[in-house]
């Protein structure tokens, strides 16, 4: 099942263009790893997707209206903003707006899923920048929405809570969901993303299973960088190395 299609669509911000004709879609049971350049328009083609900046073209959650699209797909920005002193608990809860219902378990599973039990009762604006994050993904799982996009959620924090979020992601896709983030950790995406989407001068570079885009022509084109490559039985493992010309 496809939970987004974009067609065709192109992004101008200030009269200059950040995204022209991009073509995409994201399917259940995809994690799909959208990376490229600071500045290349990741975050930009999210906000289109999702209707929240003007854009020409198509986008399925566009289209929606603001309640349908919030039970279509949850956002989790980059920039963590959380506005009052509430506990971890009732931001979570926060997720369920949408739905309208105080449902519990899905709150729980999310505080669960995020090993937020532990603070559940501290005040999310005391949380560290890390912790903050991990609280806010856990607001979207509790979203429970076919879709989750997310930009940059796991910077920030430390290895072991970065792994166990992808395989939170990698776990809601394979239970039938879709999600979609942005990420700088090649790394991380390489072992842990079913597809990446490779941004480069506005437009879509590559699209494809990680073994396939990260070549080394395009990790040159898209990032400027060489990389070390081996395949391990723990899946491909990526290294940048230097910076080529
Ligand atoms: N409100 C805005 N007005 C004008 N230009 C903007 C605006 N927001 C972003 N831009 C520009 O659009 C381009 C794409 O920005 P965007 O935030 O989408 O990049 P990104 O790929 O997500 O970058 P990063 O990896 O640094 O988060 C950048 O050149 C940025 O300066």
């Amino acid at each position: 099942m496809t939970l987004l299609t974009l067609t065709q669509m192109s992004v101008n911000l200030r009269g200059r263009s950040v995204l022209t004709d991009v073509n995409l879609t994201v399917s259940a049971g995809e994690v799909v790893g959208l990376i490229g350049r600071n500045g290349v328009g990741k975050t930009t083609l999210m906000r289109a997707a999702l209707g929240l900046i003007p854009a020409s073209g198509h986008s399925s959650l566009a289209d929606m209206s603001a309640n349908a699209r919030a039970r279509a797909a949850a956002w989790m920005p980059q920039t963590r903003e959380i506005a009052w002193p509430v506990s971890v608990a009732d931001l979570v809860a926060l997720g369920r707006l949408p739905h309208d219902d105080n449902a519990q378990a899905p709150v729980e599973a999310a505080l669960a899923h995020m090993a937020l039990g532990p603070l559940r009762n501290r005040r999310a604006t005391n949380l560290s920048g890390g912790e903050q994050a991990r609280a806010l993904i856990a607001r979207a799982l509790a979203q429970e929405t076919p879709l989750l996009m997310a930009d940059e959620p796991i910077s920030g924090l430390d290895p072991a809570h970065q792994i166990a979020t992808m395989e939170v992601f990698a776990g809601i896709a394979a239970a039938g969901r879709g999600v979609m983030l942005t990420l700088h950790d090649i790394g991380l995406a390489a072992r842990h993303c079913t597809r990446l989407v490779i941004l480069s001068d506005g437009g879509v570079l590559a699209d494809g299973p990680p073994g396939e885009v990260l070549t080394p022509a395009n990790l040159a084109q898209a990032f400027g960088i060489s990389a070390f490559h081996a395949d391990s039985p723990d899946g491909p493992v990526f290294q940048p190395l230097r910076r080529v010309t």
